[in-house]
């Protein structure tokens, strides 16, 4: 996976229907995603409960692209082996799920995993100046994680300006996560992200019989942020 700093478009299966994650994801690859987002949750870090390593290695199958799997979960450590054995690409814990957060990336990157930190929308960015070395993509949560199809929180517009201020030229994305849309997805990739998680505004109107609607939405982003 080499580093590049274009807008790229996750569609977060969260969305999709999940009796058919494998024609799913094969059907918003055909359509344009650039990257597949995997929400993983283990309804103790956040009230939802979704699946673990072997849905993980069921889907990676599936995915000809890129695996970026958020884990939602707490502890994060015990399972790091795990979900790298399952083909996540992209491994993303977030900062609020453990102390001993610098451990966790060393460990993302010692299973030969790309290392992402994500952010709540509550979180400052001080924490993270001691991580840049460490990381491979900051996650900037722009709703509360837990469920897909909520409302953008605006206040995350400036910390991701700051955020790829103190970036500067390391090669580290800045993923965007929650409410993304034709409307907000501009707002972020003119402060500085390049990976836009949406999964609601991909995934509305289409269905794996009907996947056009995947590709309009997925163009319809594209269009706004080409500006
Ligand atoms: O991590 C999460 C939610 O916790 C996300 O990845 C959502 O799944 C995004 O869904 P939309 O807000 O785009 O519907
Ligand atoms: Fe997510």
């Amino acid at each position: 996976m080499s580093f590049d700093r274009s807008v790229k478009i996750a569609p977060s299966i969260l969305s999709a229907d999940f009796a058919n994650f494998g024609q799913e994801i094969e059907a918003v690859e055909a359509q344009g995603a650039d990257w597949i987002h995997v929400d993983v949750m283990d309804g103790h870090f956040v009230p939802n409960l979704t699946f673990g390593p072997p849905m993980c290695a069921a889907i990676a199958k599936h995915i000809n692209t890129v695996m970026d799997v958020h884990l939602m979960i707490a502890p994060v450590d015990p399972y790091i082996e795990a979900f790298a054995e399952a083909g996540a690409d992209v491994l993303t814990a977030h900062l609020e799920a453990g102390a001993h957060t610098h451990r966790t990336l060393q460990a993302i990157r010692g299973a030969g995993c790309k290392a992402g930190l994500a952010l709540n929308p509550a979180t400052g960015l001080e924490e993270v100046e001691y991580l840049l070395d460490m990381v491979d993509l900051i996650c900037v949560m722009t709703v509360n994680p837990g469920f897909g199809g909520q409302k953008f929180i605006h206040s995350q517009v400036e910390k991701v300006r700051r955020l790829r201020e103190m970036i500067g030229d390391r090669p580290i994305h800045i993923e965007i996560d929650g409410g993304i849309t034709p409307e907000t997805a501009p707002l972020m990739t003119q402060a500085g992200a390049d990976v836009l998680v949406a999964g609601s505004a991909v995934f509305k109107g289409g269905s794996v019989s009907d996947p056009a609607p995947y590709g309009e939405n997925i163009r319809a982003i594209r269009a706004a942020v080409a500006g």
